[in-house]
């Protein structure tokens, strides 16, 4: 039996459809990762599992129950991190996890054992208000929360977004720790590193699925020759790089730009760099590079797009 299966969900706002015709197995003890930009549909997914929004179409289980008719069953078995408000702001530590712990008629020591980790960091502030905690500290609290009543899947909606980059670390460390002890965790990230450190991932696009699959596939599966590209300026870098004759696609990667050819070149370094070089651009640094699973979502962005009279423009970034 999957932990969380999807079939076929739609739901639209109005005339917004945030989730078109999903669907997604999830297996027992997975850590699997809902990856998309602002406004691809995770954090109702997420809402439609924990039981909160309806579907307008499909069905969805959660640890086999259905997410209409057996609710209730549902929320004892599911821990929910929501994006956002998850957390009394005026009530100290303690009493957030008092207070998630009565709400399931249980104890943070009838459950010490799995939430031990993250109590033990978070004991130095328990008298702390949640509202004047670090941001990393905020989302360790939610997470303890979140596990109050031992769930058998975690759904995590961008638990780490506006968290430093160390207490990031630590909060992907601790999700490694819940999986050793047989958690399901379904997890969003708009961070594709986060990415790449679960099991298998869905990338979402407006609402739709363009792909599941494992980090290692989803990088394999990158069709074309791929380097990173550098020059003193930026911007004109890019236009001067779509303008390249056998450029396939374009695109700002951190302090590069990383260009996808239409057909291998072997010598696509000494070509790139004498046409940069003619072009004006000094410290030009052309680097053959393996794609990432960024590249591939690019990628698959890019057939999503309609015929496009500019055909090397960036899909998004
Ligand atoms: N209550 C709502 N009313 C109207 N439109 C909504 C509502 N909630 C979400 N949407 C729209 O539905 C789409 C999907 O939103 P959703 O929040 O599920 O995406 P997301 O991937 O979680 O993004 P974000 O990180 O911004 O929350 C977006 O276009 C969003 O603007």
């Amino acid at each position: 039996m999957p932990a969380v299966e999807l079939t076929n969900i739609s739901k639209a706002y109005g005339t917004t459809a945030a989730v078109r015709d999903v669907s997604l197995t999830v297996e027992p003890g997975e850590l699997f990762g809902l990856i998309g930009p602002d406004g691809a549909g995770k954090t109702t997914l997420f809402r439609i599992l924990a039981t909160l929004l309806l579907a307008d179409a499909g069905t969805a289980t959660v640890a086999g129950h259905d997410v209409v008719r057996d609710f209730r069953a549902i929320r004892n078995v599911v821990g929910y991190m929501p994006g956002r408000f998850s957390l009394y702001q005026d009530l100290t530590v303690q009493e957030n996890l008092a207070f998630f712990a009565a709400v399931f008629r249980t104890t943070v020591q009838e459950n010490y054992e799995l939430v031990r980790d993250i109590y033990e960091q978070l004991a130095p502030f328990k008298d702390r208000r949640a509202g004047a905690l670090s941001g990393g500290m905020k989302q360790k609290l939610a997470l303890c929360c979140a596990l109050i009543h031992k769930p058998e899947v975690l759904l995590l909606d961008e638990p780490t977004t506006g968290v430093d980059a160390v207490s990031r670390q630590e909060f992907w460390h601790m999700l490694g720790t819940l999986k050793a002890k047989g958690i399901t965790i379904v997890v969003s990230t708009p961070y594709m590193d986060e990415a790449a450190r679960c099991e298998r991932v869905a990338l979402l696009q407006t609402g739709q699925v363009l792909r599941v699959d494992t980090p290692a596939a989803l990088r394999a599966a990158y069709p074309w020759p791929l380097y990173a590209v550098r020059a003193a300026r930026m911007h004109p870098l890019l236009q001067d790089l779509r303008a390249y004759p056998g450029t396939h696609s374009c695109y700002a990667f951190g302090e590069t730009a990383h260009l996808s050819l239409a057909r291998p070149d072997a010598e696509a370094t000494a070509h790139l760099t004498a046409y940069l070089t003619g072009k004006g651009h000094r410290d030009v640094a052309v680097t053959p590079v393996p794609a990432t699973i960024e590249d591939t979502f690019m990628e698959l962005l890019t057939q999503q797009q309609p015929a496009n009279p500019e055909p090397h423009e960036p899909a998004a970034q």
